[in-house]
């Protein structure tokens, strides 16, 4: 199941930080691939994330994951997509310091509607799959930057979505931990053929994705760095 934005306009804020940043966006995310979203600070990364995750309506075109327009859903419905179809792994990684590295990912489950007394081993599995079997009662003062960041992607991934949304995974992490980190999304993405989007200003995410996307905002002001985008 692939994601297509189609004809996407999106403009933010109102009136005087009124910004246009997309106008008819076309463009094309492959199952079990990851596409680096590269490009100049301001050019749209993080809002392109937004849209494509259900969290932000564009004022016009489709935003289609498989036969799903995202764009067309109401609010309960886009909710739900969240939930349930879709794995955000965003800046620093958004844990609740009050949780085990488990729990991070049974709260997610949780929140999804299924029931974490089942979901306990499946968690487990999900944590050795990041390289975290041996840290799975740890709490996220009691984990590195980089272990912060496995536990980030492993609960993102832990219900199995269709389409996994990352924001600069290795913003924190020293460039060993960067390339580790860019390989396991990697290879978490081919196992489990999901869509994967990363948003990065880092050359080793982009030299580990399979595909790489120039983001062509902002419209208003165009950014002067915006002629040298290739494809
Ligand atoms: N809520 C908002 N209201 C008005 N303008 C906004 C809003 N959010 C973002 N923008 C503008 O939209 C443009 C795109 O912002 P966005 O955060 O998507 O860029 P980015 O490529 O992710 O940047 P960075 O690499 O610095 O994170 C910028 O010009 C920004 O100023």
């Amino acid at each position: 199941m692939s994601l297509a934005l189609s004809n996407v306009t999106v403009t933010r804020g109102r009136n005087e930080t009124r910004t246009a940043v997309f106008a008819d966006l076309d463009a094309e995310f492959p199952a079990g691939k990851v596409t680096a979203l590269v490009g100049p600070s301001g050019s749209g990364k993080s809002t392109l994330l937004a849209v494509a995750g259900a969290l932000l309506r564009p004022d016009r075109g489709t935003v289609r994951l498989g036969d799903v327009d995202l764009a067309a859903l109401n609010d309960a419905e886009r909710a739900r997509m969240r939930r349930t179809r879709i794995g955000y792994m965003f800046q620093s990684g958004n844990l609740l310091t009050a949780l085990t590295a488990t729990e991070q990912l049974l709260a997610a489950a949780y929140i999804a509607g299924h029931r974490p007394r089942r979901e306990r081993r499946r968690a487990a599995d999900a944590l050795a799959a990041v390289g975290l079997g041996h840290r799975l009662g740890h709490r996220p003062d009691q984990l590195s930057g980089g272990e912060r960041q496995r536990v980030a992607l492993a609960r993102a991934l832990f219900l199995d979505p269709d389409l996994l949304l990352i924001d600069e995974p290795t913003a924190a992490v020293d460039r060993t931990l960067a390339a580790d980190l860019a390989d396991l999304i990697s290879e978490r993405t081919h196992a489990t053929g999901c869509v994967t989007v990363v948003a990065t200003h880092d050359p080793v995410v982009t030299a580990a994705a399979d595909t790489e996307l120039v983001c062509p905002g902002a419209l208003s002001p165009r950014p002067a760095a915006d002629t040298s985008a290739t494809g």
